[in-house]
Protein backbone atom coordinates (compact mmCIF):
# COMPACT_ATOMS: atom_id res chain seq x y z
CA UNK A 1 0.00 0.00 0.00
CA UNK A 2 1.36 3.49 -0.55
CA UNK A 3 1.24 6.04 1.57
CA UNK A 4 0.60 10.06 0.18
CA UNK A 5 0.41 13.09 2.11
CA UNK A 6 -0.33 16.55 0.84
CA UNK A 7 -0.57 19.85 2.64
CA UNK A 8 -2.91 22.04 1.38
CA UNK A 9 -2.14 25.54 1.78
CA UNK A 10 -3.30 29.24 0.49
CA UNK A 11 -5.01 32.90 1.60
CA UNK A 12 -8.16 32.74 3.68
CA UNK A 13 -11.46 31.86 2.12
CA UNK A 14 -9.84 31.02 -1.40
CA UNK A 15 -12.06 27.71 -1.24
CA UNK A 16 -8.88 24.86 0.00
CA UNK A 17 -11.84 23.21 2.38
CA UNK A 18 -14.18 23.51 -0.49
CA UNK A 19 -11.65 21.90 -3.00
CA UNK A 20 -11.09 19.12 -0.36
CA UNK A 21 -14.14 18.38 0.07
CA UNK A 22 -15.58 18.01 -3.54
CA UNK A 23 -12.54 15.78 -4.12
CA UNK A 24 -13.06 13.55 -1.25
CA UNK A 25 -17.42 13.20 -1.62
CA UNK A 26 -18.40 14.89 -4.71
CA UNK A 27 -20.08 17.83 -2.86
CA UNK A 28 -19.84 21.52 -3.05
CA UNK A 29 -21.05 22.09 0.15
CA UNK A 30 -21.14 25.91 0.68
CA UNK A 31 -19.57 26.78 3.94
CA UNK A 32 -16.97 25.33 5.98
CA UNK A 33 -15.42 25.39 9.55
CA UNK A 34 -12.21 27.03 9.63
CA UNK A 35 -10.89 27.15 13.51
CA UNK A 36 -8.97 24.05 13.32
CA UNK A 37 -6.43 22.02 11.70
CA UNK A 38 -8.09 18.96 9.71
CA UNK A 39 -6.28 16.03 8.68
CA UNK A 40 -8.44 14.27 6.01
CA UNK A 41 -7.81 10.59 5.30
CA UNK A 42 -9.12 7.90 2.40
CA UNK A 43 -7.83 5.29 0.79
CA UNK A 44 -8.44 5.27 -2.61
CA UNK A 45 -7.11 3.96 -6.10
CA UNK A 46 -5.59 6.22 -8.72
CA UNK A 47 -4.78 3.76 -11.95
CA UNK A 48 -5.33 1.15 -10.28
CA UNK A 49 -2.64 1.53 -7.58
CA UNK A 50 -3.93 1.61 -4.11
CA UNK A 51 -2.93 4.24 -1.53
CA UNK A 52 -3.77 6.06 1.95
CA UNK A 53 -4.29 9.18 0.90
CA UNK A 54 -4.05 12.05 4.04
CA UNK A 55 -4.49 15.60 3.22
CA UNK A 56 -4.08 18.52 5.85
CA UNK A 57 -5.86 21.45 5.88
CA UNK A 58 -4.32 23.69 8.17
CA UNK A 59 -6.00 26.12 10.05
CA UNK A 60 -5.61 30.01 8.88
CA UNK A 61 -5.28 31.50 12.68
CA UNK A 62 -2.84 28.59 13.17
CA UNK A 63 -0.88 28.59 9.94
CA UNK A 64 2.10 30.24 12.13
CA UNK A 65 2.15 28.29 15.11
CA UNK A 66 2.02 25.24 15.33
CA UNK A 67 2.49 23.43 12.39
CA UNK A 68 5.35 25.64 10.57
CA UNK A 69 6.37 25.50 6.99
CA UNK A 70 9.79 23.89 7.58
CA UNK A 71 7.18 21.05 9.34
CA UNK A 72 4.99 20.54 6.81
CA UNK A 73 7.43 20.49 3.93
CA UNK A 74 8.79 17.39 5.95
CA UNK A 75 6.11 15.62 6.63
CA UNK A 76 4.42 16.46 3.25
CA UNK A 77 4.68 14.45 -0.44
CA UNK A 78 3.27 16.99 -2.04
CA UNK A 79 1.88 20.84 -1.89
CA UNK A 80 -1.55 22.04 -3.44
CA UNK A 81 -1.15 25.54 -3.12
CA UNK A 82 -4.85 27.41 -3.62
CA UNK A 83 -5.49 31.37 -5.09
CA UNK A 84 -8.78 32.52 -6.15
CA UNK A 85 -8.26 34.34 -9.46
CA UNK A 86 -10.80 36.79 -8.40
CA UNK A 87 -8.32 37.93 -5.78
CA UNK A 88 -4.91 38.89 -6.82
CA UNK A 89 -3.82 39.72 -3.48
CA UNK A 90 -4.39 35.50 -2.84
CA UNK A 91 -2.27 34.81 -5.98
CA UNK A 92 0.54 36.97 -4.66
CA UNK A 93 0.71 35.30 -1.14
CA UNK A 94 0.08 31.77 -3.32
CA UNK A 95 3.44 33.12 -5.44
CA UNK A 96 4.99 34.09 -1.79
CA UNK A 97 4.24 30.30 -0.96
CA UNK A 98 5.68 29.10 -3.72
CA UNK A 99 9.13 30.33 -3.14
CA UNK A 100 9.57 29.51 0.96
CA UNK A 101 8.52 25.89 0.22
CA UNK A 102 11.17 25.77 -2.82
CA UNK A 103 13.39 27.36 0.25
CA UNK A 104 12.41 25.57 2.78
CA UNK A 105 12.72 21.95 1.02
CA UNK A 106 16.39 23.20 -0.33
CA UNK A 107 17.36 23.83 3.19
CA UNK A 108 16.05 20.59 4.68
CA UNK A 109 16.78 18.33 1.78
CA UNK A 110 20.27 20.08 1.19
CA UNK A 111 19.74 19.19 -2.40
CA UNK A 112 18.61 20.98 -5.98
CA UNK A 113 15.59 18.60 -6.32
CA UNK A 114 12.00 19.81 -6.45
CA UNK A 115 8.92 20.15 -4.13
CA UNK A 116 6.10 18.15 -5.74
CA UNK A 117 3.92 21.55 -5.97
CA UNK A 118 0.50 22.00 -8.00
CA UNK A 119 -0.62 25.63 -8.17
CA UNK A 120 -4.64 26.16 -8.44
CA UNK A 121 -6.64 28.81 -9.44
CA UNK A 122 -9.93 28.38 -7.67
CA UNK A 123 -13.10 30.02 -8.35
CA UNK A 124 -12.66 30.05 -12.08
CA UNK A 125 -16.96 31.13 -12.47
CA UNK A 126 -16.34 34.07 -11.14
CA UNK A 127 -14.32 34.81 -14.42
CA UNK A 128 -16.06 38.40 -14.43
CA UNK A 129 -14.60 39.34 -11.93
CA UNK A 130 -11.10 38.38 -12.69
CA UNK A 131 -8.27 40.12 -11.23
CA UNK A 132 -5.33 36.94 -12.26
CA UNK A 133 -4.57 36.18 -15.68
CA UNK A 134 -4.49 32.47 -16.38
CA UNK A 135 -1.84 32.74 -18.76
CA UNK A 136 0.45 34.83 -15.95
CA UNK A 137 -0.22 32.06 -13.22
CA UNK A 138 0.86 28.94 -16.02
CA UNK A 139 3.87 30.97 -16.65
CA UNK A 140 4.94 31.18 -13.14
CA UNK A 141 3.74 27.81 -12.56
CA UNK A 142 6.05 26.57 -15.34
CA UNK A 143 9.23 28.88 -13.84
CA UNK A 144 8.70 27.05 -10.57
CA UNK A 145 8.10 23.80 -12.16
CA UNK A 146 4.85 22.96 -10.15
CA UNK A 147 2.21 21.58 -11.91
CA UNK A 148 -1.11 24.16 -12.91
CA UNK A 149 -5.13 24.59 -13.21
CA UNK A 150 -7.82 26.72 -12.97
CA UNK A 151 -10.77 25.14 -11.73
CA UNK A 152 -14.35 25.99 -9.88
CA UNK A 153 -14.55 23.56 -6.68
CA UNK A 154 -18.44 25.05 -6.56
CA UNK A 155 -19.05 23.70 -10.61
CA UNK A 156 -16.30 20.91 -11.69
CA UNK A 157 -16.46 17.93 -9.93
CA UNK A 158 -15.05 16.83 -12.75
CA UNK A 159 -12.22 19.19 -13.36
CA UNK A 160 -11.27 18.66 -9.71
CA UNK A 161 -10.81 15.30 -9.34
CA UNK A 162 -8.59 15.18 -12.41
CA UNK A 163 -6.96 17.58 -10.43
CA UNK A 164 -5.57 15.46 -7.38
CA UNK A 165 -5.24 12.77 -9.49
CA UNK A 166 -2.28 14.69 -11.40
CA UNK A 167 -1.18 15.32 -8.39
CA UNK A 168 -1.41 11.92 -6.59
CA UNK A 169 0.37 10.27 -9.95
CA UNK A 170 3.31 12.68 -9.78
CA UNK A 171 3.61 12.32 -5.93
CA UNK A 172 3.01 8.77 -5.87
CA UNK A 173 6.60 8.78 -7.42
CA UNK A 174 8.34 11.27 -5.38
CA UNK A 175 7.45 10.25 -2.06
CA UNK A 176 8.87 6.61 -3.25
CA UNK A 177 12.21 8.70 -4.26
CA UNK A 178 11.95 10.75 -0.77
CA UNK A 179 11.12 7.77 2.18
CA UNK A 180 14.30 6.22 0.35
CA UNK A 181 16.00 8.56 1.68
CA UNK A 182 14.62 9.81 5.08
CA UNK A 183 13.58 7.19 7.66
CA UNK A 184 10.13 6.43 7.98
CA UNK A 185 10.31 6.16 12.06
CA UNK A 186 11.41 9.94 11.87
CA UNK A 187 8.21 10.33 9.82
CA UNK A 188 6.07 9.07 12.02
CA UNK A 189 7.40 11.05 14.69
CA UNK A 190 7.27 14.12 13.23
CA UNK A 191 3.49 13.22 12.28
CA UNK A 192 2.99 12.76 15.75
CA UNK A 193 4.44 15.74 17.52
CA UNK A 194 3.44 17.92 14.85
CA UNK A 195 -0.52 17.55 14.11
CA UNK A 196 -1.87 16.58 17.76
CA UNK A 197 -5.01 17.64 16.15
CA UNK A 198 -8.53 16.73 14.74
CA UNK A 199 -8.61 13.30 12.09
CA UNK A 200 -11.46 13.14 9.72
CA UNK A 201 -12.66 10.56 7.71
CA UNK A 202 -14.35 11.00 4.84
N1 LIG B 1 -17.91 31.16 -6.36
C1 LIG B 1 -17.16 30.23 -5.75
N2 LIG B 1 -17.08 30.21 -4.41
C2 LIG B 1 -16.32 29.25 -3.84
C3 LIG B 1 -15.61 28.28 -4.60
N3 LIG B 1 -14.93 27.50 -3.75
C4 LIG B 1 -15.19 27.95 -2.51
N4 LIG B 1 -16.04 29.00 -2.56
C5 LIG B 1 -16.57 29.78 -1.44
O1 LIG B 1 -15.49 30.50 -0.85
C6 LIG B 1 -15.67 30.58 0.56
C7 LIG B 1 -14.44 30.02 1.26
O2 LIG B 1 -14.36 28.62 1.01
P1 LIG B 1 -13.49 27.68 1.95
O3 LIG B 1 -13.41 26.35 1.32
O4 LIG B 1 -13.97 27.76 3.36
O5 LIG B 1 -12.09 28.44 1.84
P2 LIG B 1 -10.77 28.17 2.69
O6 LIG B 1 -9.64 28.56 1.82
O7 LIG B 1 -10.76 26.78 3.24
O8 LIG B 1 -10.96 29.24 3.86
P3 LIG B 1 -10.19 29.30 5.30
O9 LIG B 1 -10.54 28.03 6.03
O10 LIG B 1 -10.76 30.51 5.93
O11 LIG B 1 -8.73 29.44 5.04
C8 LIG B 1 -16.95 29.81 0.89
O12 LIG B 1 -18.00 30.76 0.98
C9 LIG B 1 -17.16 28.91 -0.32
O13 LIG B 1 -18.51 28.62 -0.55
C10 LIG B 1 -15.73 28.33 -6.03
O14 LIG B 1 -15.17 27.54 -6.79
N5 LIG B 1 -16.52 29.33 -6.54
Amino acid sequence: MNDVKVVVLGSDNVGKSALIVRYLTKRFIGEYASNSDSLYRKRLSVDGRQMNLEIFDPCSQLREGRTGLGDQVQWADGFLIVYDISDKASFLAAQSLVYRIKESHQELYKSDAHPMLCLVGNKQDLCHAREVEEEEARLFALECRAQFCELSAAEQSTEVSAMFARLLRATLEYSRDRRRHSGSKSMAKLINNVFGKRRQSV
